[in-house]
């Protein structure tokens, strides 16, 4: 298999990656450097924890190194600490260069960000929405000579998810030139194959990774089928178990909302779990300083929303808990992938409520592999639950007595303003919004329902026994 002196890195980033351990180079590396190198736009399309990072990050360097100028290269990235991540990995390998990197994100202090891109570094790593504010506010720098722009988690920066960046990404490609090399990368870019070609014209190098399945080898995916109102107990139950039964063990759990986040981090930390969280209501040192914590192993579980989903490199994760089926197959496989990373072993559990099992089929079908179920002593997790239940209800009062949700709404109202957006008539958009999506919903469900009926109906033998929907133990009503 070529080298990375094979693939035309120069020998000091060979050395560099020798230092660093990276012996060879992936599939990714050794399909995308050569085309960058040679001056093309890149797609590359690979599995979560492939090294999709040094796949851009050596080529720009090299680069960077034969005509140095800033500000030579444009990172944009959907998250703020994705966009730190990724500046180390410019900073470490360009360590030779004495690199003047630079990261513009949300959260920070706008003067000191200003500042500093005067000062023109050579690579600017940037969440959208900060640098957008900056190209709008400031004529101290520009970015009319870039010759870079790579887009880390290029579908999620183009999507109309809970975060939409499709105005600042206008404002940012209308300030970069034409004339420059596009990369765009991430585990799952072909959904968005046709808007991002859009972006990528220049003799654009496509690379995907051939696998019969979306999601990493070295991953054993479950899930636990369990009713809504002991799902709480089985986490405990679940945490508890992968304590007993690893060495050193980190998990990562994810949740559907910045509230349930911090409530199920108040509860677990009362169960003397060492617990973080990381949701998008903490203010930004609060951020870094919980994944610093969990990084360093100091915590070993992290409770976090789809703010930590994507891109983040943690080693030590062995572990990844769905506390709530995605609603969505691509946010599943970035999730899973915060394990399993780099040719490790990992694990991964999705607990599946009665409502979910459509998600679970969805994931299964984009995936092109089924999950197997996890079966845990439904004894062990009932011995549990009253406490569970109480100590639960004790942090949900907590919260409520800080003020959690007027809080955000307080932040909310800000950031509308910030935009120039009136709160109210926004609020009163959203509402008619969600009407709407309801109805859609309830209808698609039904819809769904009668498929699945007449399916069933008229299968006689299938390929594999239907799930059954779980059963609320006697003892879950008696709770409530
Ligand atoms: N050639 C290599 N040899 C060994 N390890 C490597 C190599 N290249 C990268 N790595 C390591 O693999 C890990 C995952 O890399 P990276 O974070 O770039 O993955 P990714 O493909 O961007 O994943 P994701 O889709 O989750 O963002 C990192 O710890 C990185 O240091």
């Amino acid at each position: 298999m070529a080298g990375f002196a094979e693939i035309g890195l120069s020998s000091w980033l060979v050395e560099q990656c020798r230092q660093l351990g990276l012996k060879q180079p992936t599939p990714v590396q050794l399909g995308c450097i050569p085309a960058i190198l040679e001056g093309r736009d890149c797609l590359g399309c690979a599995k979560t924890g492939s090294g999709k990072t040094a796949a851009f990050v050596l080529p720009i360097l090299q680069k960077l190194s034969e005509d140095p100028y800033g500000i030579f290269c444009l990172v944009l990235t959907p998250t703020r600490e994705l966009a730190y991540q990724i500046a180390e990995q410019f900073r470490v390998l360009g360590k030779p260069l004495g690199l003047k990197d630079c990261i513009i994100v949300g959260g920070m202090d706008m003067v000191a960000q200003a500042l500093e891109l005067s000062r023109k570094p050579h690579v600017v790593i940037a969440t959208p929405g900060r640098l957008a504010d900056h190209l709008r506010s400031s004529n101290t720098f520009n970015m009319k000579k870039i010759q870079f722009l790579v887009m880390d988690e290029a579908d999620r920066l183009l999507e109309q998810g809970c975060t939409d960046f499709t105005t600042d990404l206008e404002t940012i490609l209308a300030a970069v030139p034409a004339r420059r090399q596009t990369l765009l990368f991430s585990a799952t870019l072909t959904d968005t194959l046709k808007e991002l070609q859009g972006l990528a014209t220049n003799e654009p190098f496509f690379w995907e990774a051939q696998a019969t399945v979306r999601t990493v080898e070295q991953l054993d995916q479950r899930y636990l089928l369990v009713p809504e109102k002991v799902k709480d107990a089985y986490l405990v139950h679940l945490v508890q178990t992968f304590q007993d039964q690893l060495e050193d063990c980190s998990i990562i759990i994810f949740t559907n909302t910045c509230k349930t986040c911090q409530i199920l981090c108040m509860m677990l930390r009362k169960f003397n779990f060492p617990t973080v969280a990381l949701h998008s209501m903490m203010k930004q040192k609060e951020r870094f300083a919980a994944l610093a914590k969990f990084k360093s192993s100091i915590y070993r579980i992290l409770i976090a929303t789809d703010v930590a989903s994507r891109g983040l490199d943690i080693p030590t994760v062995q572990v990844v808990i769905n506390h709530n089926t995605p609603g969505l197959p691509k946010i599943y496989i970035h999730r899973v992938g915060r394990t399993a990373r780099a040719g490790r072993q990992g694990q991964a559990i999705t607990l599946v409520t009665q409502y979910d099992i459509h998600l679970l089929h969805a994931i299964e079908e984009q995936i092109k592999q089924q999950l197997a179920e996890l079966v845990v002593e439904e004894a062990e997790v009932l011995q549990i639950l009253t406490q569970v239940n109480v100590v639960r209800r004790e942090c949900e009062i907590k919260l409520e007595a800080s003020h959690f949700d007027e809080k955000k709404e307080i932040n909310k109202r800000k950031q509308m303003i910030l935009e120039g957006k009136d709160p109210d008539l926004e609020a009163k958009r959203k509402a008619e919004l969600a009407k709407i999506k309801q109805q859609n919903r309830r209808f698609k469900e039904k819809v769904g329902q009668t498929l699945r009926r007449q399916k069933a109906e008229s299968t006689v033998r299938r390929s594999r026994p239907p799930r059954s929907r779980p059963q609320e133990p006697a003892q879950a009503e008696a709770q409530d």
